[in-house]
């Protein structure tokens, strides 16, 4: 690609990855079909198609639509390579032990952003009677019927809130988690289960309740556009300067992203429709800004934001605070020739002019995504590694800044 060019226009946001994903597992629930619109082609989604296959399922698609037929479920199996390539394969833990009270199953990978261990998962699986047995690399959960609970997570993980509501859909009884992650993505996930007969209260809240019913019916659900690619394209209208509209892009659940890129010179327009960003003069750096758990700065968009910050005017400070490693983007962007120096969990940022292209290579998602917004302002070509981690969770992210009128190509 070659930096320089503003961007201008209209893309419209695909669906949302981190929402798909768990509703994709929690199909499973369902003995018949379900059918989930706007729901994005990408690797991670391809993924979790091919793990519901393995287990019985079929899963046809036309266009975004994705229809899954979870009349019957034959493996209670899951190869290791699928289920360690994909985080959110874990997802499939709670929907399996829901769905036939037995899963066999890899840990699913930890990845270079940080450790990811599943304790929080398994100690909350465990509460409602499922016994666990562990091995090296594997481990076998297996339940007679899931009973509820009044349980606290020590900390609002989101795959763990995710797990338990989907153990507990279908349990005897009262679930209540408290201290739960109040992600959109959540609500989302309560949303297609009620569609389908679950019965839950408090979605998106700190205490959730769910009252298991006996079983779930077919239903049809419309995946919300997802905040981080509509972040990310954001920031990239702030990297490279321009007017762009982002359509469908969720901006209630945007504000924490919305306010820093007000403060760097951002002028935002909310509508019905969308998102829109005007970006007309040299950004101003951000003197602090810290990754939280939702309704704060989201982790996924630090690398992009810093990858803002590298050409931002001042010295701007980024705190990550949920994952230990999501630092490995700095290196690259030094490449490029930004000035950024970590300690610990900081990051110290002293905004240049401009950035230079350069050959760098993405290790992760978001890290290579970020290295997309640094290309878009740098001047001369950058080249990007193994896009393939991007493929996992942006459907097309050349053809949409195309769109918008950068100098993006696959090559
Ligand atoms: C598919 C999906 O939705 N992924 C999102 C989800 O990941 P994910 O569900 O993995 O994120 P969690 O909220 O669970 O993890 C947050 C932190 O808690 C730790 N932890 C988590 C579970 C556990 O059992 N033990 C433990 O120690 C993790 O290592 C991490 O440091 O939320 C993250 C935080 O918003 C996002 O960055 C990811 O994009
Ligand atoms: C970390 C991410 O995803 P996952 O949890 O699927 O690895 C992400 O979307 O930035």
């Amino acid at each position: 690609m070659y930096g320089g060019n503003f961007l201008r226009g209209e893309v419209k946001i695909q669906g949302s990855k981190n929402a798909v994903l768990p509703i994709m597992a929690a199909a499973l629930l369902i003995k018949g079909t379900c059918v989930i619109k706007n729901c994005p082609r990408i690797a991670d989604v391809y993924l979790m198609q091919n793990l519901l296959q393995e287990l019985g399922c079929l899963v046809t698609w036309s266009e975004n639509t994705v229809t899954i037929d979870a009349s019957n479920v034959i493996d209670s199996a899951m190869s290791g390579e699928s289920v360690s390539s994909m985080r959110s394969s874990v997802m499939l833990l709670g929907a399996m032990l829901g769905r036939i009270g037995e899963v066999f199953m890899a840990y699913p990978g930890g990845c270079v952003i940080g450790k990811r261990p599943i304790d929080l998962h398994l100690s909350a699986l465990k509460e409602m009677g499922v016994e666990i047995m562990e091995q090296e690399h594997f481990f076998t959960a297996k339940v007679g019927r899931l009973k509820a609970m009044d349980y606290t997570l020590p900390f609002p993980s989101v795959g763990a809130t995710e797990n338990i509501i989907l153990a507990a859909v279908l349990a005897e009884g009262t679930t209540t988690i408290r201290g739960a992650a109040k992600e959109p993505e959540i609500t989302a996930l309560c949303e297609f289960l009620r569609a389908a007969g679950a019965d839950i209260e408090g979605a998106g809240e700190q205490t959730v309740v769910i009252k298991g019913v006996k079983e779930l019916r077919e239903t049809r659900y419309t995946v919300p556009g997802d905040r981080i690619v509509a972040g990310t394209y954001l920031i990239g209208a702030l990297a490279a300067g321009g007017s762009i509209f982002l359509e469908k892009a969720p901006s209630e659940h945007m504000k924490a992203l919305l306010k820093p890129a007000a403060q760097m010179g951002g002028t935002i327009t909310i509508n019905k429709g969308g998102v829109g960003i005007d970006v007309i003069r040299r950004l101003e750096a951000i003197p602090y800004l810290k990754t939280e758990v939702y309704d704060g700065f989201p982790t996924d968009l630090q690398s992009p934001i810093m990858a803002a910050m590298a050409v931002a005017h001042g010295d701007s400070v980024l705190e990550e605070t949920i994952f230990e490693n999501r630092f490995r983007i700095v290196d690259e962007l030094r490449k490029m020739g930004a000035d950024i120096r970590t300690e610990k969990n900081k990051a110290y940022i002293s905004g240049i002019e401009r950035l230079k292209g350069a050959v760098v290579e993405a290790e992760e998602l978001r890290g290579g995504a970020a290295l997309v917004v640094a290309g878009l302002e740098a001047e001369g070509e950058t080249v990007i590694k193994n896009r393939h981690f991007i493929e996992r969770g942006y459907e097309d992210i050349c053809r949409d800044l195309r769109n918008l009128g950068a100098d993006i190509n696959i090559r």
